[in-house]
């Protein structure tokens, strides 16, 4: 293995222990309930950033992911576990760029197993999860909450695998009917598809909570997919760089529009800049659940109900990696960083200080789409261009419309297939979009879940029961 410095990784809310890339893959939240970010920002030069264009997918993605492993996972493991990743995607690019306008483009990131952009990252967080408890001899717990596609993903990663038992907490009744038939069809004795009565937030702060729960947390040996743990960023980055090469970066930049919820897909386009990408504007896209959106306009976090809309997915008000941006923008000050998600717990909104609120404008905008926005976006993409938009997607669309420029191309995350959404899309346009033909037999296929209260120890103690990695004692 080729010798090079060991990136070390620190918690936003700074008082936990430095991490290398290997113990931050298993552990996903700190122990002091922050999320962890690499010390320092690996840098790509113009030259590297140049070669990307027109270079198979899982090049690129070796160049951008290897600083940030350090020595933690050996160069010939890495490489094959990332040229195994992409394998699975459908498409030779696995994020193609779509052009729907002049200067406007899609990048569909939605030709994995599942249709979703998760896929991008959880391909891979599963061989290398995989691959680290081996090289450890141990096995762990996952969980994840999902507000419909990270736990479609993370099932279709980690299904059958030896090392790990999954638990998925998702919504009962808020999740496409295609969203929860790739959760609760698999019949893999180590999936566990957990149907909550209460919201997406519920399921997160349960995840945390557990996270938080050190008896519990070590008695099973947790570990988490959601993006709290970096590793789905840093697989996330990569599609920005490789998006931009084919648009003429580094010698010119790119703006991107990303329909948001939980922050973990923007912040990888923040990372991508922070590592030498020119990227122009970075534009927040919301629903009607548009907390990021005003927090922008107003310097407050401010929750408020949670609306069911047709794009569940980015049904969210607590927002996980916006405490990454929070400590990027304050200098990493761990105090500043805990007392606004003190002042979040406990009275639903804090306010962002100054100068962090004007760091963060400076590199970002907002804006929202609501559901008849939406659903005429679809129809008029639809009519325009001849393309068919998932719901998010087109949240997408429509706010990027706001911010594009003649001079500076815009791309558009394209998050999800339209497929999965067949009834909000055929509302909105008139036109069912079909399932790709290998995922039909899962609409027909048995469907295995437990509905539980959205109750911590309620999960927990099922947890308990059906894990392997249970360590009687600890
Ligand atoms: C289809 C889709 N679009 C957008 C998002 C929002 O992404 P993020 O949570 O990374 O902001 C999600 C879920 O996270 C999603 O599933
Ligand atoms: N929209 C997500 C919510 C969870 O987001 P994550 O990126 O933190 O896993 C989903 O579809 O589950």
């Amino acid at each position: 293995m080729e010798a090079r410095g060991a990136v070390k990784y620190f918690s936003t809310r700074g008082d936990a222990p430095t991490l290398d890339f290997s113990d931050v893959l298993l552990q996903g939240l700190a122990r002091d309930g922050g999320l962890y970010l690499p010390q320092e920002w690996p840098q790509l030069d113009a030259k590297t950033i140049a070669s990307f264009a027109g270079r198979p997918y899982h090049e690129v993605a070796y160049e951008v992911i290897r600083p940030f492993v350090g020595n933690s996972i050996a160069d010939p493991a890495l490489r094959s576990m990332i040229r195994q990743a992409y394998d699975s995607f459908r498409h030779p690019a696995v994020t193609p760029l779509v052009q729907l306008g002049p200067n406007r483009f899609v990048m569909e990131l939605f030709h994995g197993p599942t249709l979703a952009f998760k896929d991008v990252a959880m391909q891979l967080l599963g061989l290398l999860m995989d691959h680290v408890l081996a090289e450890r001899g141990m096995r762990a717990t996952i969980v994840g909450a999902t507000s419909g596609d990270t736990g479609g993903a993370a099932i279709e990663a980690f299904r059958g695998r030896e090392r790990t038992d999954i638990f998925i907490l998702f919504p009962d009744g808020k999740v496409s009917s295609v969203q929860r038939r790739q959760m609760t069809t698999p019949s893999e004795p180590n999936v566990h598809a957990l149907a909550l009565t209460g919201n997406f937030d519920d399921c997160q702060a349960i995840v945390k909570g557990m996270f938080n729960h050190f008896a519990f947390r070590d008695r099973v040996a947790l570990s988490g997919v959601n993006s709290i743990n970096w590793a789905r960023i840093l697989a996330q980055i990569v599609y920005y760089f490789v998006s931009a090469a084919a648009l003429g970066a580094p010698h010119r930049p790119v703006s991107f529009t990303v329909p948001t919820g939980n922050f973990g897909d923007i912040f990888a386009g923040y990372a991508a800049r922070k590592m030498g990408l020119p990227v122009d504007r970075l534009v927040i896209a919301t629903n009607r659940n548009d907390i990021l959106a005003r927090c922008l306009e107003t310097g407050r976090y401010e929750t408020q109900g949670v609306t069911a809309t047709m794009s569940p997915s980015m049904d969210i008000q607590v927002s996980s990696n916006f405490e990454r941006l929070l400590s990027e923008a304050t200098g990493h000050d761990g105090q500043t960083v805990r007392r606004m998600m003190q002042q979040l717990g406990q009275s639903g909104s804090f306010a962002i200080p100054e100068p962090a609120l004007a760091e963060i404008r400076s590199l970002f905008d907002a804006g929202r789409s609501d559901e008849e926005a939406t659903a005429a976006r679809i129809k008029s993409t639809l009519a325009d261009a001849g393309y068919l938009l998932d719901p998010h997607t087109a949240i997408g669309v429509e706010v990027a419309g706001i911010f594009e420029t003649p001079q500076v191309p815009m791309v558009v995350l394209g998050t999800a297939h339209p497929a999965k959404f067949p009834d909000a899309v055929e509302a909105a346009c008139g036109v069912r979009p079909a399932l790709p033909e290998n995922l039909q037999p899962m609409m027909s296929a048995e469907e295995r879940q437990q509905i539980l209260p959205a109750d911590q120890t309620a999960v927990e103690s099922y947890i308990e029961e059906h894990a392997r990695a249970v360590r009687s004692g600890v």
